[in-house]
């Protein structure tokens, strides 16, 4: 008896929620938008893949600049292009939030920081990072991997080239951005372009790869079960049922990532205490270093706790990898599929290069060509093409208004192609746009790859630093680089990061001394 009267609640909640709701009850109902999709997984196949961002550009031409669509079982959400929705809704720090399942699932990989965060430990987290990441200690952060960790880079990419002239390119991305990202954040040498086998190295290349559909799919149902997600992912239920998920592979996820961030943790830890103690600590300028300084000098709330430490590790590791190496990636695209592009870079890299190499970072920094090539492909395409708030306080947009708990999709790389800021060439490569914007163009609008307000990307200099640092000295000053095989095309993945799902293989050529 109680089973069938189980039972029956469960059928007709699934019928409420993927029927009567979204048709007959939900207030957004009357907003335009496509079918309703999938009974269960609604339009989520559609929002990621392939093309994110612009799959949905033909919904947006003929739904208009506001849409609803039908996430998975019977939730729903509201998509945005246009730029000046997208900067207010990521200016509302009341009334919109980062989603909550993606905040539950940033703690579980990347621990307790300032991806998991919101409110008043978001505010006091951000005030105590802030100063590790000005541009004074980004100059001095710069000098810890340039231009050593670059040459070992060229190294790689060299021995590989003496037995093939096609190079997966991700593959050495990730190698350089991660020692480059372990060095300027915590010197740390990982040892990754050398192969070396070092363990929290290892434990992260295994967490990386969980972040895929399968655990995500897994995660959200988990969350609609009112605490499901806060219950599964507690320390307690982890650490006891570790051994027990290992065994099933819906859940095998839950075990690898567990052990994996227990070890990173736990290098960082003894690397953060090495940092820590007097005699190595005073030179060091790296990200952990300088918060470890206003760690001793702060007090009470501006103080970050010892046990809080590891897991800014984790963060940085976390928003800071991934994100470089899908930028890197596309500049790379963009400028082996451009020729012309690329002979005016190496001309403008050559003035102030002596030699083969360029030893002084200031020299390239404020390169305008090379600037404008790095803004054009993270204006196309961005590592983070849509942002994901959902509404704590009812909030009005386009004079729609979108009760508490919706979830609102924010597509900024439909932004940064709007051809009301950019033209009708929008969607074309042209750095050169960059040289001479016009002063009507609202550039806060104009460039939402990083983010804006109280979430701007806390990385964004670090990043853009790295990325000419690597553009220039490395594949443009000594190498031409092409497409690998004729009517080469983009083959891309989103799921946290837009990156080549086919590694991006392309064609080196070393170019002679010059
Ligand atoms: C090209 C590379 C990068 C891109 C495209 C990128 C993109 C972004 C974006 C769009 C956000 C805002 C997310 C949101 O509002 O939901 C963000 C936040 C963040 N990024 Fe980056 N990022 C990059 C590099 C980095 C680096 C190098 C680091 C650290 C070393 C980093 C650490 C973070 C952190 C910690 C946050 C959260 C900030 C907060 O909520 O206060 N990112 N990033």
């Amino acid at each position: 008896m109680i089973i069938a009267l189980l039972s029956l609640s469960v059928v007709a909640a699934l019928i409420y929620k993927l029927f009567l709701y979204p048709y007959f009850i939900s207030p957004l109902r009357h907003l335009p938008g496509p079918p309703l999709g999938h009974p269960i997984l609604g339009q989520l196949p559609t929002l990621h893949g392939e093309n994110a961002g612009f799959i949905q550009k033909a919904w947006f031409e003929k739904y208009g600049p506001i849409i609803r669509v039908q996430a998975p079982v019977g939730t729903e959400a509201v998509l945005l292009e246009d730029p000046s929705d997208i900067a207010a809704c990521l200016d509302n720090q009341k009334g919109m939030q980062k989603s909550s399942l993606f905040r539950k699932i940033a703690a579980f990989v990347a621990g307790n920081g300032l991806l998991s965060y919101e409110d008043e430990q978001h505010d006091r987290l951000r005030k105590i990072l802030n100063p590790a990441f000005s541009l004074t200690n980004l100059t001095t952060q710069m000098n810890l991997y340039y231009p050593e960790i670059i040459s070992n880079f060229i190294v790689a990419l060299d021995s590989a080239l003496e037995l093939k002239d096609t190079l997966p390119m991700c593959e050495y991305l990730e190698k350089v951005t991660l020692d480059i990202l372990c060095k300027s954040t915590f010197s740390y040498d990982s040892g990754t372009l050398k192969n070396e086998s070092k363990d929290m190295v290892m434990a992260y290349d295994r967490l990386v790869p969980l972040q895929n559909e399968h655990t995500f799919a897994v995660l959200t149902i988990i969350d609609m079960i009112p605490w499901g997600l806060e219950i599964l992912l507690s320390k307690r239920i982890l650490n006891v049922f570790n051994a027990l998920f290992s065994r099933f592979k819906t859940f095998e996820f839950l075990a690898i990532a567990t052990e994996s961030m227990k070890t990173i943790r736990r290098s960082a830890l003894g690397i953060l205490a090495e940092n820590m103690s007097s005699e190595s600590h005073g030179p060091k300028r790296d990200v952990m270093s300088t918060i470890l300084n206003s760690h001793n000098a702060g007090a009470g709330r501006d103080r970050l706790e010892t046990s809080e430490l590891p897991d800014q590790v984790l963060t940085f590791l976390t928003g800071g990898h991934e994100t470089v190496t899908a930028a890197l990636s596309w500049v790379l695209w963009f400028v082996a599929t451009n020729p012309k592009c690329q002979y005016r870079l190496r001309e403008e890299v050559r003035t102030v290069s002596g030699g083969n190499d360029i030893e002084d970072y200031t020299r390239i920094r404020d390169l305008p060509y090379l600037d404008a090539v790095i803004q054009e492909s993270m204006r196309l395409l961005p590592a983070s093409p849509i942002l994901h708030r959902e509404v704590m306080q009812e909030t009005t947009v386009r004079g729609v208004v979108l009760p508490k708990g919706t979830a609102v999709h924010l597509f900024v790389r439909n932004a940064n192609c709007s051809k009301e800021i950019w033209g009708l060439d929008a969607d074309e490569f042209r750095p050169e746009r960059w040289e001479n914007v016009p002063s009507n163009i609202n550039l806060a609008h104009a460039k939402l790859s990083f983010g804006r307000g109280y979430r701007l990307c806390i990385g964004r200099n670090m990043a853009v630093q790295e990325m000419k640092a690597l553009t220039a000295y490395l594949a443009f000053n000594t190498y031409e680089l092409s497409p690998a095989y004729k009517d080469q095309k983009i083959h891309a993945e989103y799921l946290l990061t837009y990156k080549p799902a086919d590694g991006l293989p392309l064609r080196l050529r070393r170019l002679e001394a010059m």
